[in-house]
């Protein structure tokens, strides 16, 4: 396998070298309504990636296809999923893909056969959690628990938070709620106490998860809500379970009820696939949700194995970003989801991205001549509308977009208000914002004048549900992976978060000089 730079590959000198597509051209006219039939590829679960709008044409799609062959990204993702050690920062395998699906070889790591490893804790979670549904997990009292507050942070909480915010009302209406979830990540006391606040402790099941049970945040805020447990009379024990590794410090710890494994090969932000996500989808959903859920994900890792960038949207999507960044020097990316379920799916995406892809060295520790991830925002439209897209149409900046929306609602209750229910006019405005972006508007008035010619893709489905959302972010999770795989960067480790904690360490030890002794003071520490 080659691993090269993005800068040694033939294919990227013939990218940069190519005439580039106006999108207010492209897309005006009759030309623009071929494209939007056209640029769209099949995603699983009746999605599509629709990229009618991004600034690309057959030509420049060859040559992405070119700079996919190449770099041999599809080899790429098989190695991974086959088990190399693709994470070299840090020496492990990459294994988010086998907590969910069939694909590729058996990973076998000291006798550990990986899969079945990753499986096991699922049946372990599921008979956990419909012990504690069916009334046989019972609180000191003999009663039933009746809400899970799962305790993590970064990849042990925004995965898990944005899926459970994804499906709570799809899970209300379909009756399958089996128990409200809330999250604590922040090591801000009123991020726990708010939750705490008015809380049935006495019904409440924990979760601290934490993959290296080291993080300070969340150890933390375990000992905080162990000390509520405790005021309220209560035996912490039978209240908490662990979602950890079984070499950290939580595992197999008196502490908690019981203790549900993952291990080194899942990376924080890709662990929603894994124990971390699977503990708390579990109790408020059931097993069987979460299982839905995971074969999206698993159909959207089928797709991405196609080697032709026309059929796989994980890789189009990835290389289009590529060439958005290295070669039109765009630096940002927006996340629009028209759909309010997804509320924090942004914020996930965040993680996943900018945490994957911020780095400037590649996979063996030499710098790289070129810009890497993008900076990754967004919030769910039609809000965003009214708060930041006025930059984003008439700003100086161009900001490329990713439009997320489906057809139907999750809830089924709507309106007709003016001829039109309120899903028609959240849909009608994803394809007005498109169409804005794309094409503008001249005035005379040069205030109120649209330049247009600002990308956008959007990713169509017909409802969000369990098996939609897997796809969804199974696509991103893919996405990012290639990303990385073009940038030749390891997507996998994260060292650029450890200097700050070191740092807040050494505060909170009085070890601090310069400015840092100095920023202590005017915070009394
Ligand atoms: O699950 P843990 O080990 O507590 O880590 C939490 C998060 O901290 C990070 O290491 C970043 O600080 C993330 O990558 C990770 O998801």
């Amino acid at each position: 396998m080659n691993w090269k730079n993005l800068d040694e590959l033939k294919a990227f000198d013939a990218l940069k070298n190519t005439e580039p597509v106006n999108v207010r051209d492209v897309m005006t006219g009759s030309n623009g309504a071929d494209r939007v039939k056209n640029y769209s590829v099949p995603m699983a679960e009746g999605m599509a990636y629709n990229y009618a709008a991004k600034a690309v044409d057959d030509k420049i799609l060859d040559q992405l296809q070119a700079l996919a062959d190449e770099a041999e990204l599809t080899q790429k993702y098989a190695a991974l999923y086959n088990g190399e050690v693709i994470n070299t920062g840090e020496k492990r395998l990459v294994l988010h893909h086998l907590c969910r699906s069939q694909l590729g070889k058996d990973v076998v790591v000291d006798g550990v056969n990986k899969r079945e490893f990753y499986t096991t804790q699922q049946h372990r979670i599921a008979e956990f959690a419909n012990k504690v549904h069916s009334g046989e997990l019972t609180n000191e009292k003999g009663e039933p628990y009746k809400i899970v507050v799962q305790i993590g942070i970064g990849g042990s909480d925004l995965g898990p938070r944005a899926i459970y915010l994804a499906l709570e009302n799809w899970a209300k209406v379909n009756n399958k709620l089996k128990m409200e979830a809330k999250f604590i990540s922040n090591v801000d006391p009123d991020d726990a106490s708010a939750v705490l606040y008015g809380l049935d402790v006495e019904h409440a099941l924990f979760i601290l998860v934490s993959k290296s049970g080291t993080t300070l945040e969340t150890l933390t805020n375990g000992a905080f809500v162990q000390d509520a447990l405790k005021k309220a009379g209560l035996d912490p024990a039978k209240h908490m379970i662990a979602v950890t590794s079984e070499t950290s410090p939580l595992a197999k710890n008196e502490g908690f009820m019981d203790a549900f494994y993952m291990d080194d090969y899942i990376g924080g932000r890709y662990s929603t696939s894994s124990a971390v996500g699977c503990a708390v989808l579990s109790l408020a959903f059931g097993p069987d949700v979460y299982a839905d859920f995971l074969n999206g994900a698993a159909k959207a890792d089928e797709t991405a194995k196609d080697p032709d960038i026309r059929k796989n949207a994980a890789l189009l999507d990835a290389l289009i970003g590529v060439y958005e960044r290295n070669v039109l020097g765009y630096d940002t990316t927006a996340v629009l989801p028209y759909s309010q379920a997804l509320s924090r799916f942004p914020a996930h995406l965040q993680q996943l991205d900018m945490e994957s892809n911020g780095k400037s060295v590649n996979r063996y520790g030499d710098p790289v001549n070129y810009v890497t991830g993008p900076i990754i925002f967004g919030e769910p439209g039609t809000n965003g509308q009214h708060s930041f897209y006025q930059l984003l149409h008439q700003g100086k900046t161009i900001v490329p977009l990713q439009f997320v929306g489906f057809k139907e609602s999750q809830m089924g209750n709507d309106v007709v208000i003016e001829g039109s229910t309120s899903q028609k006019k959240l849909c009608a405005n994803v394809s007005a914002q498109i169409v804005a972006f794309a094409c503008g508007k001249d005035d005379d008035n040069p205030n109120k004048r649209f330049d247009g010619g600002r990308p956008s893709s959007v990713i169509i489905g017909e409802k969000l549900t369990p098996a939609s959302l897997g796809t969804l972010l199974a696509h991103f999770e893919n996405k990012v992976m290639y990303q990385g795989f073009t940038w030749n960067i390891n997507s996998f480790d994260q060292e650029g978060v450890q200097l700050g904690k070191v740092l807040a360490k050494r505060v909170l030890a009085h070890d601090t000089d310069g400015a840092l002794a100095v920023y202590s003071d005017l915070f009394e520490i």
